[in-house]
């Protein structure tokens, strides 16, 4: 089939390749031309696990195309995906201009049918509104479906190519067929599709994230209560997460949530309820809660150096907000930034992705370290934000000789407390017993 995906970001660049492993032909459109030309001449302009060697095949073997060229790129397709940003407006309400903005558009150079395809995070009625603009010029026969993505950053290519479930949202029966060819590889077996109405679509995406992100902030007020009453948050974790109606996953305490999806999200829902005079109470505290937690960590560390951080100097591993990502939108490490430096102590960075994106918001108000190593020179303590691979099993002595004191604080629990103790660390993490030295 010869798809289009207008918005070459994270989900679109997934998007196009994935379909075009399947043997579609794709052609991707980005108002970026910089991006554009990157990606033509075999450039990935994301860092994500696995999708290199998919994107170099496709794009060698002629599936995969890029534009800047809107009419260019949908000429000859016949499903057009909108894979576009929606951030937060003001208000902290998805922000549609993009979305409408290129609906216009289309509705402009649309010349026989083809099937639009809401990928983005839209929030219910978004099908209905695009559906009104393209109609306002356009002569031909079209169908708007929603068709929300529910894939992760760092494991993209296996959510987007075994999905535990596609949503697609659409009453016309032209479009559902279509669709339904598109996406019948993908589908394992018992991980079907789901067709629904459009506006129940749209909301399923919001309410999946908004759950998704219930359980974390749930988990991280578990956690504070265990610290207060002597709990440990791992065997409450593993306690609750073997019923099977609760389920394992998402379940990780940690310093919050973050990532370009979560915190978005999560408001653009409690503002949709707004709107229809409806008070979101749990998406509210859910909020108040992850905000909160960003800073688990630093009180603890004002206590353990008595409340004087002047001068002193943290190793700082973790920048992503999340491990196999360069992402750092909404990262709980930049909240730790922002408060060591503001109370005067410095900070020495290393994260085994992040660092260019760090550099190019905060400058060079931190030291970025070529190794995980280095970042520990003369430091005061190290604090762990984020839990990639490589910091789980590191070379304790090496930490020992490298650090001042023997101190870490643990925003993602990597390390069993009681080995902790065994090597003599001061240990804090997130809802375990405290290792004091
Ligand atoms: N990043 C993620 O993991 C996921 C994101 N989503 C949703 O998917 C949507 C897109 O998110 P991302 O891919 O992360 O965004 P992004 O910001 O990475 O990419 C958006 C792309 O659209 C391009 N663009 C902007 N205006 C354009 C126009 N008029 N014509 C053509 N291209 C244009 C930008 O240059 C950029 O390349 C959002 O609604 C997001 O909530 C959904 C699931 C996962
Ligand atoms: O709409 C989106 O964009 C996507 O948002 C999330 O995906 P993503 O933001 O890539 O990352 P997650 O793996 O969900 O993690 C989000 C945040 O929650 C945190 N988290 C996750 C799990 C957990 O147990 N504890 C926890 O604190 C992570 O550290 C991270 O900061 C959803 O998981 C995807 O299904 C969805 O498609």
């Amino acid at each position: 089939m010869k798809i289009s995906v207008v918005g070459t970001g994270y989900v679109g660049l997934v998007t196009g390749t994935c379909f075009a492993e399947t043997g579609n032909d794709v052609v991707c459109v980005d108002i970026d031309a910089n991006k554009v030309k990157k990606l033509s001449s075999g450039q990935v302009t994301i860092y994500e696990p696995g999708l290199e060697k998919l994107f170099e095949r496709n794009l060698k073997e002629g599936r995969l195309h890029f534009t800047t060229n809107l009419a260019e790129g949908i000429a000859d397709a016949q499903v057009i995906f909108l894979a576009l940003p929606t951030p937060p407006g003001e208000d902290g309400s998805a922000d549609l201009s993009y979305i409408l903005g290129v609906a216009e558009q289309l509705g402009k150079i649309l010349t026989d049918y083809k099937v639009i395809v809401d990928k983005s995070t839209v929030p219910v009625g978004t099908a209905e509104k695009v559906r009104a603009v393209i109609a306002k010029h356009c002569k031909v026969p079209f169908d708007v479906v929603s068709n929300p993505e529910f894939l992760r950053e760092g494991v993209a290519v296996d959510d987007f190519m075994k999905p535990d479930r596609v949503v697609i949202g659409t009453e016309s029966e032209r479009a559902r067929k279509i669709m339904g060819d598109l996406y019948a590889p993908y589908v394992r077996q018992g991980n079907p599709v789901i067709y629904m109405d459009e506006k129940s679509a749209e909301l399923t995406k919001y309410a999946a994230n908004s759950f998704l992100a219930t359980k974390i902030s749930f988990m991280n007020e578990i956690a504070i209560l265990c610290e207060k009453l002597g709990a440990d948050v791992d065997m409450v974790r593993r306690g609750i997460g073997s019923d099977e109606r609760i389920g394992k996953r998402f379940l990780f305490p940690g310093i919050g949530y973050g990532g370009s999806c979560f915190p978005k999200d999560v408001q653009a829902l409690v503002k949709s309820s707004e709107e229809v005079s409806y008070d979101f109470k749990i998406l509210n505290a859910v909020m108040d809660v992850n905000e909160k937690q960003k800073l688990f960590l630093l009180p603890k560390i004002e206590a353990y150096f008595n409340n004087d951080l002047k001068g002193k100097h943290f190793a700082l591993w973790g920048l992503a907000f999340k491990p196999n990502t360069d992402d750092i939108r909404e990262a709980p490490a930049l909240y730790i930034i922002e408060a060591l430096t503001k109370a005067g102590a410095t900070v020495s960075v290393f994260d085994p992705e992040a660092m260019p994106n760090v550099r190019g918001v905060v400058g060079d108000i931190v030291t970025y370290a070529e190794h995980q190593y280095d970042s520990l020179e003369n430091a005061d303590a190290l604090i762990i934000a984020t839990e990639w691979s490589v910091f789980r099993t590191p070379d304790f002595d090496k930490i020992k000789s490298s650090l001042k004191n023997q101190v870490i604080f643990d925003g993602r629990n990597l390390f069993e407390v009681s080995r902790m103790q065994e090597l003599g660390f001061h240990y804090e993490s997130v809802g375990r017993t405290p290792v004091n030295l």
